[in-house]
């Protein structure tokens, strides 16, 4: 995925200012900032959630820029979203299913009729989503209604929802907040694996540093929308831009305890119109019981402790 100068005003406010970073294909890829860095929006444009206001985002030779979230997923680039809402109605697989709908052929009449061919598609894409929950430790959970589980495992439905919709690319928005210390060692062990095992490049923002740095090929941070600094984890926590960004001190991309700071929005005498869609999210909720799943490539690598917001 390649992402060349991209640039989002709101009214009189550069969010995201001559962005450019390419993720490798099959990579981890961190994009981190203190809070107001203009990450979240950058993931709403790469989603098609917001419209960039000028700039590119391509997947491989599709240009993505100004589609549709929907059109942007059926290219292949899936995302999961700080905050949940799962049903409490609707099973783990239901949920999960629902990432198979832009794969399904079967025309409404032949589902409906319950003809051989939808019922065999029906029944492939059952068989795909099961492989997809047990490799994220859900198989025990699958007739659960999504809702009503610990914290740590709704997330990992939410990943798995994605997943059925077998990307290239996987946006994950904030993955690991909110979840606790036992929560985040199994989540970073997942998105550790969906890279090892999957072959899918992830696109990751998340504050905790400790996770970041351990999982991540390549690191870009954001500050004030613009690009601070980029390149691998070592290198991107001894750039003193970087430092300077976070905190003032030598510690923000260096522990997992650092607490990005928030700096106050930087304005400009714009007059680009705002792009559709939400706002950002910002609570995560409490974290609850840690999921009994194991990773399914039996790392454990992941922050013992970090800050999120
Ligand atoms: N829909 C919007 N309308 C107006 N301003 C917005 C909108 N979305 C984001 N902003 C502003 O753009 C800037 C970047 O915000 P953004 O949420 O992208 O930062 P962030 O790095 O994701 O922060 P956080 O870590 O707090 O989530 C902020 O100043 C924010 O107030």
């Amino acid at each position: 995925m390649e992402v060349t100068d991209l640039t989002v005003r709101f009214a009189g406010l550069t969010a995201l200012d001559g962005v450019s970073f390419a993720v490798e294909p099959g990579s981890i890829h961190a994009v981190i900032g203190p809070n107001g860095a203009g990450k979240s929006t950058c993931f709403n444009v790469l989603s098609g959630v917001y419209r960039a206001t000028s700039g590119s985002v391509r997947l491989g030779e599709r240009e993505l820029t100004g589609l549709p979230p929907e059109r942007i997923a059926a290219l292949g680039v899936a995302r999961t979203f700080q905050n949940l809402a799962l049903s409490d109605h609707a099973t783990v697989a239901d949920t999960m299913l629902l990432g198979r709908h832009r794969l399904t052929r079967t025309g409404f009449l032949a589902a409906g009729l319950r003809l051989p061919s939808a019922v065999r598609e029906e029944a492939r894409h059952r068989e795909r989503m099961r492989e997809i929950a047990a490799f994220l430790g859900l198989g025990k959970y699958l007739d659960v209604p999504a809702g009503i589980l610990p914290y740590g495992l709704q997330k990992l439905v939410e990943l798995g929802r994605a997943l059925c919709m077998e990307p290239e690319v996987l946006l994950l928005d904030e993955p690991i907040a909110g979840m606790t210390p036992t929560e985040r060692r199994h989540a970073a062990g997942v998105i550790a694996a969906v890279r090892e095992n999957l072959g899918v490049s992830v696109l990751l923002v998340e504050h905790d540093m400790g996770v970041v740095m351990r999982l991540a090929d390549t690191v870009t941070v954001l500050d004030f929308g613009r690009r601070i600094a980029h390149g691998d984890p070592e290198r991107v926590q001894n750039d003193p831009e970087v430092a300077r960004a976070y905190l003032g001190t030598n510690g923000g991309a260096e522990t997992s305890s650092a607490t990005p700071v928030a700096h106050p929005p930087k304005t400009t005498d714009t007059t680009t119109p705002p792009a559709d869609g939400p706002a950002p999210d910002t609570d995560a909720p409490d974290a609850s019981d840690a999921p009994d799943g194991s990773p399914p490539n039996g790392s454990s690598d992941g922050g013992e402790a970090g800050a999120s917001r």
